[in-house]
């Protein structure tokens, strides 16, 4: 039998058989379903609320049927969700604060570095995207390494190198030892960020794994933020700050290595090595007193099916083989190449220069100014973690990636205010300014700041300026896009005078190579250096798109990759099909970084952004076309959502209101819609 096949009749073999085994429970009179389907009018909200009361609701009757179906699922949720899931839910996502931490700290790390070491733009180069190529590697082989040893032993092992690498940098005698340690940081950070989001997806409960995953991104942004803090208190430390800045992770890193010699490996991967026993006590703990027979069985059948198959062959070839897995695959990496794609990692760069550009000359002030950038990502990723189970994944990656009234339309706007009730108003606001636009904002921002560039008004006659192509330049824009020139002003309180575009000193970006904005000392009498920007007075335009972006990014751009890409493989697969995409993610990052000031060079701040602008837009049609629904269902189940031709999940928007959703009722499971047989596709 073709794996299509066995797909196709276990799919219908094993809803069936679910429902059977329901409906005799109904009918058994020992446990029964408290909860409809929306679309359903067979069940009396009498029915409801009696169930609702049993599971200890409050006694007054909710007005409306949908107010009493949240009532029932929130406090039955409240009673049965045992603690340890967020005990074990934070603990991993101790991953994600490091691959921000250390990912974020490096930028105010490197000001001391490479003035303290000496480093050239080439070293400090290396040891940005050492560490990022390092990531892309590890992430690949963490899939390899996942399936082989188990999700615990693969986030031990990611603390370990965290660990091990915050040392090496914190005690390092010179470059050579500092790439050595981002090596080594850098090999951590690509086996967590494939590894905790399949781990916490694998040990949540259906109606939490959104948020929990969603977490995780929560703690990355959460890491970025703390590093910005951590930058900004120790560059008052001229002198080995940078020791602190990068050695401060190893904190973290032994708390989660510590924590993990105590928690279990993920049941579904004991299962799938056959140690059903273990597993089953692993289930028990993490579901507290539930009945866990449901799910253990949906699990093990999962993992029988595939081995029934008789499939051989790499894990990706046949991936790639078999349909449903290719198309996951492809929505998979797309969804992160996008996310990258849409030039976060720039913004969150490209932060402090655009607070210079506002009139924050003070480096050290920008520094901490920047933080608020990377506090407006973390603040809006919680936004996500609330939203994530209220609109699903895919609305919310979609009104994230472009918003406009095109996803509001009726049925988002409606899922949107069912559910979110009075606040989601922010909800909305947050779906009509997408990343795509805000992006058209910011790059608008850069083409009138260019506009209105401010000419070059005196050229100085130091005999080195005749082979400089500094001197060719008649404005500030041209001037700073040179990587070998800035710009020397005076300001005066409403104008400019004798601005000349001048050669960078080599050494250090801060000072020119001669004239009045050679020494920081000389730079005196409202005498100004700015390298990589111009003055304008339109700044406030860049801020408030970068402002816009971030919070439209945040909750949905940011962390459904990551939450996505946790739950759309079959468990025979998932740890593949994650190592690919974090493999994607890193790459796309390194490739946007490194090519984001040549761009600029060529196409200008404007080009460069209203590139990442249109990418975006090409990433809301394909999510459009191709992103199916995962909110409310079984891993189990979402392999059946990529059975259909790809991209034709736009077409099917209609049907997401007749999505089944899972609450656990008495320590059973049970379909919301259990008694509308047209929910079983
Ligand atoms: O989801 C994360 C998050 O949005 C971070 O802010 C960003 O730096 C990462 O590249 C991304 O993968």
């Amino acid at each position: 039998m073709s794996r299509k096949q066995v797909d196709h009749d276990y799919n219908l073999r094993s809803m069936s058989n679910l429902m059977g085994e329901r409906r005799k429970k109904v009918s058994d009179g020992g446990e029964r379903s408290l909860i409809r389907a929306p679309s359903s009018a067979s069940i009396t909200s009498q029915g409801a609320f009696a169930g609702a009361s049993a599971a200890g609701a409050p006694a007054a009757p909710p007005s409306s049927t949908g107010e009493l179906e949240r009532a029932a699922r929130k406090q039955f949720q409240q009673d049965v969700t045992p603690g340890f899931v967020y005990v074990l839910a934070a603990f991993s996502a101790l991953g994600g604060f490091l691959f921000g931490y250390d990912t974020g700290v490096i930028s105010g790390a490197m000001l001391l570095l490479k003035r303290e070491l000496d480093l050239s733009a080439l070293w400090q180069e290396v040891l940005i995207s050492s560490t990022v190529a390092a990531a892309a590697l590890s992430a690949l082989l963490g899939g390899f390494l996942n399936g082989l040893f188990g999700r615990r032993v693969c986030i031990l092992l990611a603390s370990f190198f965290f660990a091990i690498g915050g040392v090496v940098l914190s005690t390092a005698p010179g470059k050579e030892v500092l790439l050595a340690g981002r090596l080594i940081v850098g090999v951590g950070l690509g086996i967590a960020s494939m590894t905790v989001p399949v781990y916490i997806a694998e040990a949540s409960p259906p109606h939490l794994r959104g948020q929990l995953v969603t977490v995780n991104t929560l703690f990355i942004t959460g890491g970025q933020f703390t590093a910005s803090l951590i930058d900004g208190a120790f560059s008052y430390l001229q002198r080995d700050g940078w020791r602190y800045m990068l050695g401060l992770s190893v904190l973290p890193a032994v708390l989660q290595f510590i924590g993990f010699l105590f928690l279990p490996e993920s049941p579904r991967w004991l299962i799938q090595r056959g140690l059903t026993q273990k597993a089953r006590r692993v289930l028990s703990q993490i579901r507290g007193n539930q009945n866990i027979d449901e799910e253990y069985d949906s699990i093990k059948n999962s993992i029988d099916e595939e081995e029934d198959s008789g499939a051989e062959g790499p894990v990706i070839w046949r991936m790639l083989t078999y349909p449903p897995t290719r198309r996951a695959l492809l929505v998979g990496c797309s969804l992160q190449m996008f996310q990258q794609l849409s030039g976060i990692n720039t913004v969150m760069y490209y932060s402090a220069t655009i607070l210079q550009m506002s009139g924050v000359r003070d480096v050290r002030l920008a520094i901490w100014l920047a933080g608020l950038t990377t506090l407006t990502n973390f603040l809006f990723t919680l936004l996500g973690v609330w939203l994530v189970e209220r609109v699903g994944r895919r609305k919310l990656t979609l009104g994230s990636i472009i918003g406009n009234s095109f996803n509001l339309s009726t049925s988002g706007s409606d899922m949107c205010i069912s559910q979110c009730s009075h606040t989601c108003t922010l909800c909305v606001i947050i779906l009509w300014t997408g990343t795509c636009l805000s992006l058209s904002l910011l790059a608008i921002g850069f083409l009138v700041t260019a506009q209105h560039s401010p000419p070059v008004t005196f050229h100085p006659l130091d005999p080195s300026m005749a082979n400089s192509t500094c001197s060719k330049y008649q404005l500030c824009e041209p001037c700073m896009l040179d990587p070998g020139c800035g710009f020397c002003y005076r300001e005066n309180v409403s104008a400019l005078l004798a601005s000349s575009c001048v050669p960078v000193n080599k050494a250090s970006t801060e000072r020119a190579a001669w004239g009045r904005c050679s020494n920081s000392s000389l730079i005196k009498d409202r005498t100004y250096w700015a390298y990589n920007y111009c003055p304008t007075s339109y700044s406030w335009l860049v801020l408030l798109g970068l402002v816009l972006y971030l919070a439209a990014f945040a909750p949905g751009m940011g962390p459904m990759p990551w939450t996505i890409n946790s739950e759309i493989y079959p468990l025979w697969a998932r740890s593949t099909g994650n190592a690919c995409a974090a493999g994607v993610n890193w790459t796309f990052n390194i490739l946007v970084s490194l090519t984001f000031l040549h761009l600029a060079q060529y196409f200008t701040y404007f080009g460069a952004f209203f590139l990442y602008s249109s990418l975006s837009l090409l990433g809301f049609f394909f999510i459009y076309g191709c992103l199916p629904e995962t909110k409310g269902r079984r891993l189990e189940e979402i392999e059946a959502l990529f059975g259909n031709r790809l991209c034709s999940c736009g077409a099917s928007d209609s049907d997401e209101a007749r999505q089944v959703e899972y609450i656990r009722v008495k320590g059973s499971n049970y379909h919301l819609s259990d008694n509308d047989a047209s929910d079983v596709d």
